[in-house]
Formats: C-alpha cells, structure tokens, sequence
C-alpha cells in the first residue's frame, strides 16, 4: 500500500501545481451498438505470475533510468510503506471480483455455475496473448528523442492479472471488506438498489451517454431539490454571464452605435475571455445591423448569444465511441488540477450506468491521492480498475490495462494521466510514450484522447490545447468547473481555435455535475438570454 501520507500529498500537489502555472499555458446523441451479448469472466485481484506478465523491456519502452527519476519512489523508498504489510495500490486491482456491477446486463454478468473454469480458459488465452506480445513487442522502436531508453526490466510494478488460478493464495490486503467511500447505490443512473439489473436497462444510450431518466427515484439527493441540468448550467455561469451583460449594459446606456461605442465594445468582449475573433463576429453583426441607431444591452446580448452558438455548434459534438474495438481506449490528458481523475469518474458513472462495461487506469503513478482517487471512483462506478504502484512506468500500466480489458471484454478503458511530474518534458515524453505503446496493440489507440481543462485559468487554457495536442494528439475536449467562474468565455476563443470538438462541460464536483456539451444552451447561458 503507498503509505505517502495524504496531507504531504496534498501540500505536494498545491506546489506542484503552482509549478506548472508556467505549463498552463452535441447534439450528444451518442450512438452506441448494443452492448455485447456473451459472457464474460471476472477477474479477481491477484498478483501477477512472472509468466503471465509481459516482460517490459518488450512490451514497453523502458523509462529513462539515468538519473533515476526522482520522482518516483520505488516500494522500498516510500516513507511509511510496510515491508510485506499492505499490498501496493493496485495489485491487479480489478475491480471487486466477487461483486457483479449492478449495471451490466444480463449479457455482462460473469459466469455462475461453471465460472472458474472459464475464467481459467480466459486466463489461459490471456497468458497466450500476452506471450504472443512480449514474442511480438520487441520490435518497439525506442523515440528518436530518447535514445537513452534501454530495454527495461519486467514490469514489477504493473499487477493486472488474468489468471487468477495460480495465485490463489495471494489477497489483496489493501482490498477492504468496506471501502471508506461506498458505492452510492442510487448516484448510478439507472442503478438499482440490491445490486440486480433491472429488466428495463438495456444499454441504448440518450443523450450524451447518460440513462439520466432511468434513474430510480430514490437516487436524488435527499436533502436538495434537483435542478435540471440547464437551470445548473445557467447557474454556473452566472458569473460569466452577469459580469459581461453588467458591463455591456453600462456601455450602451441611451448611445448610438457609432466607431467607438463598437471599439469599446470589442475590448470589452476581449476582456471577456471570448477571443478576439468572436469579438469581432459580434461588432461586426451589431454594426451591420444598428449602426448609428439606438442600441440597448438586451439587443447586444441578443446577438453575443447568437454569434457564440454559431462559433460553438460546429465542435458541440457526440463523444463517438467504436464499441467495435472492445475496448475503445480513451486516455485523458490534462494539466494537474484540472479535474481529470474526477471527469473520469462522471464518463465511467454514465457509461457503467447505462449498462457498458467500464476498466479505469490509474495512469497518475505520481499523486498516490489520485490513485486512491480513481480508486474510489471505480467503487463508486461499479468500473473494474487497473492501479498500480506509485512512480510506476504509466506506459506500462496503460499496456497492460489494454490487454487486460480486451481480455475482459470491457467496452470502454479509461485511462487517467498525471498532470505534470518534475518538469514539463518529463510530462510530455511520459504522454507521449504512452500513446506510442498504447499503438502497439492497436494502431488506432488511443481511440479517443480528452483534454480537461480548467475554466478558472482563463487564457493559459488556449496554451494547453496547444501542448497537449503536440504531444498527444488530443481528439477532443472536456471543460470542467465552469460553476461560479467569471470566465466561462474562454470556452468560446477554445473553440474559434482550435475547433476540437467540446463532448461535455463540468459544473461541479458531484457524480451528475458533467453534461454534453449544447451550443445554444451554453451562449444564452453566457449572453445572460434565452429562459432562465
Ligand atoms: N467546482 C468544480 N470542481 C471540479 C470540477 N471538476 C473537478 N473539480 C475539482 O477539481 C479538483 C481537481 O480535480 P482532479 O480530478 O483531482 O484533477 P486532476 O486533473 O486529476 O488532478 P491531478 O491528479 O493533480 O493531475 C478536485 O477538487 C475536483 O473535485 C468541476 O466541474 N467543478
């Protein structure tokens, strides 16, 4: 178990993230296939045999070992860590192999009767593919960029295992009779209590993922009434929206619209954080359309609203999945702090919700706390989950996930990234690695790559799409903690940008606080017009 202590950590982490200030620089109608019909094993949490783990040095370009990086404390290094006490974090930690997820249709539910005996059989295809790999996997060329990496030993610290037969004596000890956060019966959509299937939860998937309608009634919080997810958007950017129409409403007090009516205008749209282009969209418009009349603020905001959908509606996009693949690999990028780890766990709540089965990959082998972050994500998902210790390969731990969850058949594999280590081209090379070892057990993974970004930091979001989409080829885009800040404009100049596609939106840290991403909903929202 990684005994970093948690505070330490969290102190840690509010440096670090300090640190990488410098870095910072919809229709939604998912269409998903059926879930798949055939059964398939579960997999206990178990410690990997020597044979059935792909050797790294074939499977993974080795980390640069020289200097060793100090970043990564080894088991034997980490303060407070028990010699044989508890288990390292992730010891294969799939998940809790005795209990079926609630949510996966009869089709997912591991076996009953004859179970060991498949689960073996998987085991046993399971060691043949990863032999098949490692036999296969020595042709990983090693990046041009790091010419230092050498073959590297077999992965001690990655412990996802197939077979569980070998090791039946091995348990996790850090796999608790009670976890300290239980799961939420109830937060799932579409959960029920009792831990059955409910007969009506076929996996077809509304809006954006979620089985939102499906959720039993006595899922809402008990305490608040529920505002529907408009009323929490409108709310969230509030800020945004009563700081610019305050602003504008000022500047357009009994005047005609003349040069310097629209140049201050301009300005103050810029200031806005909505871009210069979009700023210009909106004068130009209100030029066109009132130039040397009597403007008032609604009729600015009338138009701001309009001009920004149309900016927006072109990337406000379904987040695609190919249930082909099994799984279709998603990796989330994103500096730390921008709130990766809890997007995970709102996709994996909406997709294990609506009967997909879901694998999250701690691939944050920086920040304990975000391993026991997913962790409790996962818990709370019903999603099986791949960790591992802290400072692993990340690399590493993303292949062996990827086997693992072909094997398991999962539908989706997650997975979770750091946000910086001790410099920012150790980042990079880390993201990088992983995508090019990930593209060695499909050319196409990863399927998918998010990017979360942070609304509160305004302007260094537009850098971070740059980085990140350098390094790893981010295919779209999620912005998160857009409640209460003044700054939701940023979202916009994003989009006139870079023109990645925007899934969802964050307004808050709760299971439900993430929605597709709706162009017309989010410019009222911001333009402060439409019903509130
Ligand atoms: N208000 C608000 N808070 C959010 C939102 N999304 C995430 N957070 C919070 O932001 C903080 C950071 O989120 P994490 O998910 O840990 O971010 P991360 O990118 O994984 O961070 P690292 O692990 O350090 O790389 C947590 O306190 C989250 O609860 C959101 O939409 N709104």
């Amino acid at each position: 178990m990684v005994a970093a202590p948690a505070e330490d950590d969290r102190a840690a982490s509010n440096e670090d993230r300090a640190a990488t200030e410098e870095a910072k620089t919809g229709a939604h109608d998912l269409a998903i296939p059926p879930a798949p019909a055939e059964p398939t094993p579960d997999v206990k949490r178990e410690e990997a045999p020597e044979s059935a783990r792909p050797a790294e040095d074939d499977a993974v370009p080795a980390e640069d070992e020289s200097p060793p990086p100090p970043i990564s404390p080894l088991v034997g290094e980490m303060p407070g860590r028990a010699e044989g006490g508890e288990a390292p974090i992730g010891d294969a930690a799939l998940g809790d192999g005795a209990a079926i997820p609630p949510s996966v249709p009869l089709g997912h539910l591991p076996h009953k009767g004859g179970e060991q005996r498949a689960v073996e059989a998987a085991a046993e295809a399971g060691r043949a593919a990863i032999e098949e790999e490692k036999a296969g996997s020595d042709d990983i060329a090693p990046s041009p960029q790091r010419a230092t990496e050498e073959v590297a030993t077999p992965s001690e610290d990655v412990v996802a295992v197939p077979d569980i037969t070998a090791h039946e004596d091995v348990v996790m000890e850090d796999e608790p009779a009670a976890l300290p956060i239980s799961p939420l019966v109830g937060e799932m959509p579409g959960r029920a209590e009792g831990g059955e299937t409910p007969e009506n939860l076929a996996p077809a998937l509304p809006k954006g993922f979620a089985a939102a309608d499906q959720r039993p009634k006595e899922a809402a919080p008990a305490s608040q009434p529920k505002l529907s997810w408009y009323q929490r958007l409108r709310h969230g950017l509030a800020r945004t929206s009563s700081q610019l129409t305050g602003q504008i409403a000022s500047l357009f007090t009994k005047r005609k619209l003349d040069e310097a009516t629209l140049e201050d205008l301009e300005d103050l749209l810029i200031q806005a954080d909505l871009g210069v282009e979009t700023a210009m969209r909106i004068t130009d418009t209100l030029a066109s359309e009132r130039y040397g009349k009597d403007v008032t603020g609604e009729d600015v905001s009338r138009i701001m609203a309009g001009e920004i959908a149309k900016v927006l509606a072109p990337v406000a996009r379904p987040l695609e999945l190919d249930l082909s693949q099994k799984p279709h690999v998603i990796l989330v990028v994103g500096v730390n702090g921008t709130g990766k780890t809890t997007t995970i766990g709102k996709l994996a709540a909406k997709l294990s919700g609506a009967g997909l089965k879901v694998m999250l990959a701690a691939g944050d082998t920086f920040r304990a706390a975000a391993i026991e972050q997913l962790k409790i994500w996962a818990e709370r998902t019903k999603s099986d989950i791949v960790a591992s210790k802290l400072g692993a390969d990340a690399a590493g731990l993303a292949y062996e996930a990827f086997q693992l969850a072909r094997e398991k058949k999962s539908d989706v594999l997650i997975i979770d990234t750091a946000g910086r280590l001790q410099n920012k081209a150790e980042l990079m090379a880390e993201l990088e690695k992983i995508v090019r070892v990930l593209g060695k057990l499909d050319p196409d993974a990863p399927h998918t790559v998010l990017q979360t970004l942070d609304a509160t930091t305004g302007q260094n979001a537009l850098q971070q799409v740059e980085i990140f989409r350098n390094v790893a080829g981010v295919s779209g885009l999620i912005m998160t903690k857009l409640d209460g800040t003044a700054r939701g404009g940023i979202l916009v100049a994003i989009s006139a940008k870079h023109k990645l596609p925007v899934y969802f939106i964050g307004v808050g840290e709760g299971i439900d606080d993430l929605e597709p991403f709706e162009a017309k909903d989010f410019a009222e929202a911001i333009a402060g017009v439409g019903a509130a």
